[in-house]
């Protein structure tokens, strides 16, 4: 499927990180979504039910995000990948997590997963 549909730096506020101090603060990621997704249908019926909702999809990040402490951002964009997955029906994404404020010297460091829904 050569359909996306996407989100581009999409902001959240977490508890996140490997120190200690780290799980007293807030701190922003940054998140990109690609996901994979048909869209002829939803341009045929104008339907937002045949589309994948991305508002919907932002909310739901979220408050997934937000719900609970995280160690390193790896956890965070492999749970994302599978809960969009099972959530949303995609077969197909790749999620960015970056995280700019950690080292101070970048303007920001980040992970890439690409995941597969297993049949
Ligand atoms: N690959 C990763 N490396 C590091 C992470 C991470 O989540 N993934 N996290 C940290 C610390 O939490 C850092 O952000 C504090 O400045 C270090 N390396």
């Amino acid at each position: 499927m050569r359909d996306f549909v996407s989100i581009e730096g999409l902001e959240v506020l977490a508890v996140v990180g490997i120190f200690e101090w780290e799980q007293e603060i807030t701190q922003p990621l940054v998140i990109d979504l690609k996901m994979a997704w048909d869209n002829r249908t939803p341009a045929q019926s104008g339907a937002i039910e045949d589309a994948l909702d991305y508002d919907a999809v932002r909310k739901a990040v979220t408050s997934w995000i937000s719900a609970k402490p995280w160690g390193l951002i790896e956890e965070v964009a492999e749970v994302l990948a599978a809960r969009i997955i099972e959530e949303f029906g995609v077969a197909e994404l790749e999620v960015r997590v970056a995280k700019p404020t950690a080292v101070a010297s970048a303007k920001t460091v980040a992970v890439t997963i690409h995941r597969t829904r297993q049949e």
